[in-house]
């Protein structure tokens, strides 16, 4: 006997299931459907895709060996599992699509739910999955939302079937019925077959109800006078609107415009019931399948629905049955002022975003699988902190995956920030991709650089900081120079690196992104001069230049007749520059295989893609747990690195600092500051263990010790050395997020440009006068003068000075130190144990740079980043100078003028500064760790 479903099909109602399951179709769900009940079609949407995938492991088999590939992103692995299951499903109902002449049989997907609202890309996407599917019972599912109507009828012109979807409003139907029948009547016109293109319109029905009867109870509970009218309007509303827009279709069904069409045996675009599923449990289960059936249309329903029917529904023309009261209900609801154009409108908005919430999910789901499957080949991240920042951080996750971000990120979109101009500066995304740097072009310095034995990269900030992490982390390549990065005018230090390099076996590398910073600029004069008298006419052949198009610094190596010229990409700033030329080409220089490198890399850009949603996009997830930090308060980065990895910290303070330190916000970086016990912190840090698998140091245990007592840890595991190339990228995307939770620019400097100015008021002064500016210390000791901005001092000995200054801090406060002396393993050694013992004496955190380095990295976060900071900065009288050619000033005079520079700007943003000059090099920093007791 004929099951009511069956007989619905009898009726002219074509039922189409709602439903889409690998498990369930493999099984023969689908083609018993197809068998036992008429069905004769199926549509699927986010939603439906989101249960399938997310919540079963009948997916994993094909994702694994999809993403074996690790190129592909995480939207790419979704399509192709959702593309098979399509797949399948139009094979189990092409049967019925043969035996009716294309009049039935189809199966539906849906484009993006992101796209809702953008014609161009969706009518590329209908486009896309069309030629994928590839085959002729396939309907694309487009919003027939106010920008989807066009993309409806491109794409329909193109031949596609449409299903139009996400349609409430009788208004919203109209124009879309009138899209098929424009884009038919252009494919008449160009002498185009219509007889093979089919569209349903999808209205959907039980969410109307649910929202007006909402309305309904809460006006009834206000005592309002209208109640008896308005409870009769229960359960009515969404009927009677669809009942109208039948009425719609059968007026335009029986035009002559459509009769012209008919005749070319076009088919008409059916309407189909799309939300049949009663939501209120107080309404039949069959109520949105009984009250609506009728000739010429479709009724999608979901599983239990259509149980339900199959059961106990009934089968009657009630489509066209009391169509009058259908139109006194709809006047009804006017009259009472319940708005069905404001509820329909809702309702498409709430439909778009709730399937994008429902692709969020299912991208959420695909990315998690992803990293499963990925393994080792992926860093890893894992959080302990603790229940009240953890909750704060998944508020900011849920804003970041509402807002979108990790798209706005790729579509550099500056609204994400502060809508200035950031969406020019992120071309560092593409160089993440790899697509940055002529690879012949390297190869080519690759291959040139074996005949040295050294490379000299002269370079400040994102010129020089990432390049020395390559060359400390990775190394040299077999046979290949190794990289001396000099960043630096002390002139113990310029003599070192030139002492270590002979420049007949040297190649140096200028490299400024500007082409217009002071350091190498004069770095550049000094080793030039150094390698002329040497190399004579062939100095040239010895040095390659790195910078944007039309530099100074480009100008010059023409007119000097440098090797090679590596141009820039001047929509990259410097600290987000090692994956451009700027990284590449000291890397490739080297040895370092550039190839091999962004194999390494690809798993995480493609973790960090636009299609990850935050919780599951590391660089995103990881933006959101810094940012949240630091607004709590936590705004001390804490870094703890596998001794291997320690190099790391020199590039990631900068990025942090400079891009996130500004308007008195931001986070502070501290880097190489020895581990301590819980007791000695304040409640101000976030640790980060940049841990390498294998690395048993000590400490672990004192992490351990933190995380117990409630300090919150950050662990990122390398799997290898290797992966520090992943970093690069996972904190490049982490602290552009970082920005926009604090809300700022994270891709300009503005605090640094004033130290700039003054140094170079200072150094223009000297080459004027022949001395700088005079001063005096208001206090000396040995070979200690102590210095301060005027109207600051203090009193007693050298001891008590310094004691009186740090007692200032005060939680929350950091205490730096700028160490304008010589960077090597005395001076570092000095420098950690002045930190440890002001930090336990103070509990707070400390941090601690060389200049001139500094200035081009924390220095942005010292000034423009939160005034919270006592800098205590230590220059000195060099034992011996190192003269500029071309220059009166020497690099120690230099070196002084921009520590006397910073300390004026520092002054200036209202942090606390003491300077102390050791006017005896050998005996001063003693007399200096004495006096502070370290
Ligand atoms: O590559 P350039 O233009 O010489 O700049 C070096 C560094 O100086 C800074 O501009 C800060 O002074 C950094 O942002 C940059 O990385």
């Amino acid at each position: 006997m004929s099951n009511p479903l069956k007989q619905l099909s009898e009726a002219g109602q074509a039922v189409w299931l709602d439903f889409v399951d690998r498990t369930f179709m493999n099984k023969g769900g689908l083609a018993k459907l197809v068998e036992e009940d008429g069905l004769t079609g199926v549509t699927s949407n986010p939603s439906i895709f989101e249960k399938a995938i997310g919540h079963s492991d009948a997916y994993d088999e094909q994702l694994e060996r999809d993403i074996a590939e690790e190129d592909v992103s995480v939207e790419t692995a979704y399509e192709a599992l959702a593309i098979a299951d399509i797949k399948t499903a139009c094979a189990t109902l092409r049967p019925v699509y043969d035996r009716l002449g294309a009049k039935d049989g189809y199966v539906s997907i849906e484009v993006s739910p992101y796209l809702a609202l953008e014609t161009d890309t969706t009518i590329a996407a209908a486009r896309r999955l069309w030629a994928e599917v590839n085959e002729p019972n396939l309907m694309v599912k487009i919003p027939g939302t106010a920008p989807g109507v066009p993309a409806i009828q491109e794409a329909l012109d193109a031949g596609i079937n449409i299903n139009v979807t996400l349609l409430f409003a009788i208004d919203a139907y109209k124009a879309v019925l009138e899209a098929y029948i424009s884009a038919l009547e252009a494919r008449v016109t160009r002498g185009e077959p219509v007889d093979r293109i089919a569209s349903v319109a999808s209205f959907f029905v039980s969410r109307i109800d649910a929202v007006i009867d909402k309305q309904v109870d809460e006006r009834v509970a206000s005592g309002d006078a209208e109640a008896e009218a308005l409870k009769a309007l229960k359960g009515k509303v969404a009927i009677a609107n669809a009942k109208l827009a039948y009425q719609h279709y059968i007026e335009v069904s029986s035009s002559q415009r459509w009769q012209a069409l008919a005749a070319k045996g076009a088919m008409p675009q059916r309407l189909l019931w799309a939300s049949t599923g009663t939501k209120n449990p107080a309404y039949p289960d069959t109520l949105y399948v009984d009250t609506l059936i009728g000739r010429d249309t479709v009724n999608t329903m979901p599983p239990k629905t259509m149980d339900a029917f199959r059961d106990h529904g009934t089968v009657a023309n009630t489509l066209v049955a009391d169509v009058e009261e259908a139109r006194h209900v709809l006047a009804e609801v006017e009259r009472l002022g319940l708005s069905l154009d404001d509820v329909t409108s809702a309702l498409v908005e709430d439909g778009v975003r709730s399937f994008a919430d429902a692709a969020d999910s299912l991208y959420g789901a695909v990315a998690a699988k992803r990293t499963q499957f990925l393994g080792d080949k992926l860093a890893g991240m894992h959080e302990d902190l603790g229940a009240a920042l953890q909750g704060e951080v998944e508020k900011t996750i849920e804003r970041a995956r509402a807002g979108g971000w990790s798209r706005r990120l790729w579509a550099k979109d500056a609204s994400l920030w502060t809508g200035a101009d950031e969406g020019k500066w992120l071309a560092w995304l593409a160089a993440a991709r790899g697509e940055q740097g002529d690879r012949a072009q390297l190869a080519a310095l690759a291959e040139r650089a074996r005949g040295f034995r050294n490379v000299v990269l002269l370079g400040m900030g994102g010129s020089s900081l990432g390049p020395e992490v390559i060359g400390l982390i990775l190394g040299s390549g077999p046979g290949a120079p190794t990289l001396h990065a000099l960043d630096s005018t002390d002139p113990g230090q310029v003599r070192t690196v030139a002492e270590a390099t002979d420049p007949a076996s040297t190649l140096y590398i200028v490299s400024s992104k500007s082409g217009s910073t002071m350091e190498p600029e004069l770095l550049r004069a000094y080793f030039w001069a150094r390698a002329e008298a040497v190399l004579g006419a062939e100095t040239g052949s010895h040095f390659v230049a790195v910078t944007d198009p039309g530099s100074k610094l480009e100008k010059a190596a023409q007119e000097k007749g440098f090797s090679a010229i590596f141009a820039g990409d001047p929509g990259i700033g410097g600290r987000y520059s090692v994956l451009s030329v700027f990284g590449l080409v000291p890397a490739a220089a080297t040895g370092v295989d550039i190839a091999h490198l962004f194999e390494t890399i690809k798993p995480m850009t493609f973790s960090c893609g636009p299609d990850a949603p935050p919780a599951d996009n590391p660089g995103v997830r990881l933006g959101a747990i810094i940012g949240t930090a630091a607004a709590q308060g936590r705004d001390k980065l804490t870094i703890i690195p596998s001794p291997k990895l320690r190099p790391f910290g020199a590039w990631l303070e900068q990025l942090l600092a400079e891009s996130t330190g500004k308007q008195g916000k931001g986070i502070v970086p501290v880097d190489l500051e020895p581990l301590g016990t819980p007791d000695q912190y304040g409640d101000d840090r976030l640790f980060v263990h940049l841990h390498l698998e294998g690395d048993s140091s000590a400490d672990h245990a004192a992490l351990d010790a933190l995380k117990a007592a409630g300090q919150p840890v950050v662990t990122i595991t390398l799997h290898s050395p290797e992966q520090i190339g992943q970093e690069f990228v996972r904190w490049e995307v982490a602290t552009a997020i970082a920005g926009a939770v604090i809300g700022i620019n994270p891709f300009d400097q503005p605090d640094v440009e004033d130290a700039k100015v003054k140094t170079r008021e200072l150094v223009n002064a000297y080459e004027q006068t022949g001395a700088l500016t005079p001063e005096s210390p208001f206090f000396e000791e040995g070979p200690l003068a102590f210095y301060a901005p005027s109207g600051k001092s203090g009193s007693g000995d050298g001891a008590a000075i310094l004691k009186a200054f740090f007692d200032e801090a005060g939680p929350g406060d950091y205490i730096g130190v700028l160490a304008y002396l010589e960077r090597n393993a005395a001076h570092e050694q000095a420098i950690e144990a002045i930190r440890v013992k002001l930090r336990d004496a103070h509990k707070v955190a400390t941090v601690a740079g060389f200049g001139p380095r500094f200035l081009h990295s924390t220095g942005q976060a010292y000034k423009g980043g939160p005034v919270s900071g006592l800098f205590l900065e230590i220059t000195r009288t060099p034992a011996e100078d190192v003269a500029i050619p071309g220059n009166k000033a020497s690099f120690g005079t230099v070196q002084l003028a921009q520590a006397r520079g910073d300390l004026d700007v520092l002054a200036e943003r209202g942090q606390r500064v003491l300077r102390v000059h050791l006017t005896d090099e050998a005996a001063g920093l003693p007399a200096l760790l004495a006096a502070l007791g370290a």
